[in-house]
């Protein structure tokens, strides 16, 4: 096992949750499928409710923005009423999630319906959030060395939450400080981890983020924050570039704190 050192300066630890505290195999094989079976259903048992509206919304105007790729499936607006104007409708939401999701596009529309409908899979104990098991007693670690933990993932604030909070650990929510979504921006763009910081009220070199994507870790150093990427089983392989050049864990209990003993 190796140790890496957390620098001096580092006030707060910022996690991903796929492929870092979380099985990328629980998402693509549990939490996606759950979403891809269920998702028509769900349309019609909540279409007239606001929230459901409000994501129909956001996934039509994101359609429009993406007119221009390949594949890409309108969403158009109910003219009329009807149950077939409401099934044409439907169904063309149905297509515009599935053609996303086959893409694994993390677009702020997608990923707040699918924070959405997660709701009820955990709430029904369908679906329990699974954590590897060194990020629990990690996280509690660095939080009594006076470590300040955040979330940031392209899953929304709600289905973060809904994944820490019945996870396989129990209701472990109250090991964050805050968390973080696309809302804030892109994690492949340094603007985002500058809006983090300066939400968590701190320099981005405070911050020591832990992610499985080279292209997140890079966008995050572009920004001055430590990084170091995490290998996880079921994680896409690294180059022998990546390997050599980012720092390496593959266990949470490899970070060693100064203040730690
Ligand atoms: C928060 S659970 C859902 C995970 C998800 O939808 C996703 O896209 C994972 O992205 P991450 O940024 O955590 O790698
Ligand atoms: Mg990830």
């Amino acid at each position: 096992m190796g140790v890496l050192p957390v620098p001096a300066e580092v006030r707060a630890i910022l996690l991903d949750i796929e492929g870092t505290t979380t099985p990328i195999a629980f998402v693509q094989d549990t939490l996606f499928p759950y979403i891809k079976d269920n998702i028509k259903e769900y349309l019609r048992a909540h279409w007239e409710e606001e929230e459901c509206q409000r994501d129909v919304g956001l996934l039509r105007k994101q359609a429009l923005e993406d007119s221009s790729l390949d594949g890409v499936v309108p969403i158009p607006l109910e003219s009329g009423s009807g149950e077939e104007e409401l099934e044409r409708v439907i169904q063309a939401v149905v297509d515009n999630v599935r053609w996303q999701m086959s893409l694994d596009r993390k677009t702020t529309a997608l990923k707040q319906l699918q924070g959405h409908m997660w709701r009820a899979a955990y709430a029904t104990g369908h679906v329990k959030g699974e954590v590897f098991e060194d990020v629990v007693p990690a996280i509690r670690k660095w939080r009594e060395a006076g470590m300040k933990v955040y979330i940031y993932s392209s899953g929304s604030v709600e289905a973060q939450k809904l994944l820490f909070g019945y996870s396989t650990e129990g209701d472990i929510l109250e090991l964050f400080d805050g968390h973080f979504d696309t809302k804030i921006g892109p994690k492949v763009e340094s603007e985002s981890y500058r809006r983090i910081a300066e939400s968590i009220g701190c320099a981005t070199n405070n911050i020591l983020f832990l992610t499985d994507v080279p292209r997140e870790a890079n966008a995050a150093e572009e920004a001055d924050t430590h990084v170091a990427v995490v290998i996880r089983p079921g994680n896409a392989g690294l180059t022998d570039d990546e390997k050599s050049y980012y720092s390496l864990i593959s266990s949470f209990t490899e970070l060693f704190l100064p203040s730690s003993t």
